[in-house]
């Protein structure tokens, strides 16, 4: 596969590069940065390379500006994890205003250059999803955003890590906006097969904690250690790994809707398909009355940045 990285010279974008190249499907990676990051970027590559002998893995990697995005031709997936940062005394809003403009730009000039799958995780991620989705002439199915996917890992872990059982045996999601109104699907969480609230300890499980805790996961780790990063590249390999082997997963990805769960025209965090076809299926699930409220909420508040950033 070849696939390319626009902002590898963060550190979503280094990790994300990093795991990817390991992977075994995995024959051309490019990573992109503004010219002053260069440097950066091949001290990257030159570091990566180390790395591979040992994973067994022959990828080549390449290095280029954002002034030669022809590169990215043939590219079977552009992940975009390019963006400012939030500074002192700016709204969500603010930010979304200016990375929609970045985001915005390398949709358009990708879609000049090649067909290909755009991948994307700049915040506010359900909004730049959408602004990816309306700037470049792709259909939806290849327009997706990592939207609630590392939400519904860290809920995951959570739960595994109070009943003290395997990770692998919890089931759960999170849909609705990356931020602070998504929604937990208690109704679609079991354990073993077995409906969380059908366990005698769920009266116990502090849900609220858990999730005040998933929904601030993200701060902390910038509080504590400037940023996340392992979390939110592995979240992504998830993806590019559904995809390189077809394995048709239901993964929560941020897709655009035009009808299901009766909303229309904005990306969100909901149940998906995904395989070698980019999102093969929006999975328009039936939730308890009060979870589908909880979603209409979520809905309206990421529409109405979307229609902000539409035409910017
Ligand atoms: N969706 C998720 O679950 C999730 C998780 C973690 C991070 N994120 C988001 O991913 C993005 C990257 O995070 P990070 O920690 O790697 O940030 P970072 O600051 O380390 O990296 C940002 C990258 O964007 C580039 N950049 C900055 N301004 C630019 C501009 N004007 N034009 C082009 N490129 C520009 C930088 O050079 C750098 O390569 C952020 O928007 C962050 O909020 C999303």
């Amino acid at each position: 596969m070849k696939i390319s990285i626009i902002g590898a010279s963060g550190r979503v974008g280094g990790t994300t590069a990093m795991l990817l190249a390991k992977e075994p499907y995995m024959k051309d990676l490019v990573l992109i940065g503004r010219e002053k990051s260069l440097n950066k970027l091949n001290g990257l590559k030159a570091d990566i390379y180390d790395a591979l002998a040992g994973a067994r893995s022959d990828a080549n990697i390449y290095v280029s500006d954002d002034n030669n995005l022809s590169i990215l031709d043939g590219s079977d997936i552009v992940i975009i994890t390019a963006g400012a940062p939030r500074e002192d005394g700016m709204s969500r809003l603010d930010l979304a205003k200016i990375n929609a403009k970045i985001v915005g730009k390398y949709a358009r000039k990708i879609s000049e250059i090649c067909d290909t799958m755009l991948f994307i995780i700049t915040n506010p991620v359900d909004v730049m999803t959408y602004k990816a989705y309306v700037s470049s002439n792709f259909i939806r199915e290849h327009v997706f955003g990592l939207g609630t996917h590392l939400d519904s890992l860290r809920f995951k872990v959570a739960i595994a890590k109070f009943f003290k059982v395997h990770i692998d045996e919890v089931r759960t999601r999170i849909i609705g906006e990356h931020g602070e109104t998504m929604v937990p699907l208690i109704s679609a969480t079991s354990i073993g097969g077995i409906p969380i609230d059908k366990f005698k300890e769920f009266k116990n499980l502090p849900l609220e904690k858990i999730i005040e805790d998933v929904k601030t996961k993200g701060d902390k780790i910038i509080r504590l250690k400037g940023g996340s990063e392992f979390g939110p590249a592995s979240a992504i390999v998830n993806v590019v790994r559904c995809i390189a082997n077809n394995e048709k997963r239901l993964l929560t990805l941020s897709t655009y809707l035009d009808g299901e769960f009766g909303l229309k025209d904005l990306c969100i965090g909901v149940p998906v398909k995904i395989g070698k076809n980019g999102i093969e299926e929006i999975v328009d699930i039936e939730m308890s009355k009060e979870e589908y409220e909880a979603f209409k909420r979520s809905a309206e508040i990421i529409k109405k940045y979307c229609e902000e950033v539409k035409d910017l």
